[in-house]
C-alpha cells in the first residue's frame, strides 16, 4: 500500500513525539497500554508490531517482547531485519491498524478518553526524519505520509461513533509464538466500554 504525503500547519494540529507531553499515549511506545494476546502480556503496541514482522521466528518474537523498553525491543528486531517477513512493505499498514485496535479494545477507557481528546484536529507523530509514519517539520507545516497519526484519527472516528470492533486482519502466516492470530487470541475480558 503506497500512502500519499500531508502537510499540516504547525499550529492546527496535535503532535507527539515521543511518549513525553499531553499526547504521549498515542505513540506505540507508551507504557501502561498492556496487551494481551497468545497467552502472553506484552508492554507496549511498539513490541507488537515489531514482533510481528517475524511470524516464522518464535525465538526472535520472544526476545523482543522481553526488553522493558519498547527502543530496545525496536533495536534488537532491526539486528534480524534479513529475517522480516517478505511480504511486510505491502502488510505492515495492517499490522499497525490491528496493533493500535487491540491499544485500545484492551485499554478502552483511557485510550479513548485520549483519542477524543485531540478532538477534530489533525493527529500527527512528528518525528526528526520518519516520512513514513511520521511528519517532519518543514517551516510551518508537518510534512509526511503520517501513517501512524492517520490511523489514529480513523480510530477516533469509530470511538466517536460507536463504531469500533476489533478486526482481526486477514494476512497469511498472521503469527505469534508460533500460534496463529485469530479472535481466540485477544481476550475481551479486560475491554470495558
Ligand atoms: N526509533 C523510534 N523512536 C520513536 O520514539 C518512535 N516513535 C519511532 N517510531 C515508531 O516506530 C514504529 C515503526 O517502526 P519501523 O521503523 O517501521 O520498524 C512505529 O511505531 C513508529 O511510530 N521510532
Amino acid at each position: 500500500m503506497v500512502l500519499s504525503i500531508r502537510k499540516y500547519k504547525k499550529d492546527e494540529c496535535i503532535t507527539f513525539k515521543s511518549t513525553k507531553g499531553h499526547y504521549g499515549s498515542l505513540s506505540n511506545m507508551a507504557p501502561n497500554y498492556p496487551i494481551h494476546i497468545n497467552g502472553t502480556i506484552l508492554r507496549t503496541t511498539e513490541a507488537l508490531y515489531q514482533a510481528l514482522r517475524f511470524p516464522n521466528y518464535p525465538e526472535i518474537q520472544k526476545e523482543i517482547i522481553q526488553y522493558a523498553s519498547p527502543i530496545s525491543a525496536k533495536k534488537f528486531g532491526r539486528r534480524h531485519l534479513n529475517k522480516t517477513r517478505s511480504d511486510w512493505n505491502q502488510i505492515r499498514f495492517k499490522v499497525m491498524k490491528f496493533c493500535i485496535e487491540l491499544k485500545l479494545y484492551q485499554n478502552y477507557d483511557i485510550f479513548s478518553k485520549m483519542l477524543l481528546a485531540t478532538k477534530d484536529l489533525p493527529i500527527v507523530e512528528y518525528t526528526d526524519k520518519d516520512k513514513v509514519w511520521g511528519a517532519t517539520l518543514e517551516g510551518e507545516y508537518y510534512v509526511g505520509t503520517n501513517a501512524l497519526g492517520r490511523l489514529l484519527m480513523e480510530l477516533r472516528e469509530k470511538v466517536k461513533n460507536d463504531k469500533f470492533e476489533l478486526i482481526i486482519p486477514e494476512i497469511e502466516n498472521f503469527r505469534f509464538l508460533s500460534q496463529i492470530i485469530d479472535k481466540n487470541s485477544v481476550p475481551n475480558n479486560v475491554y470495558k466500554k
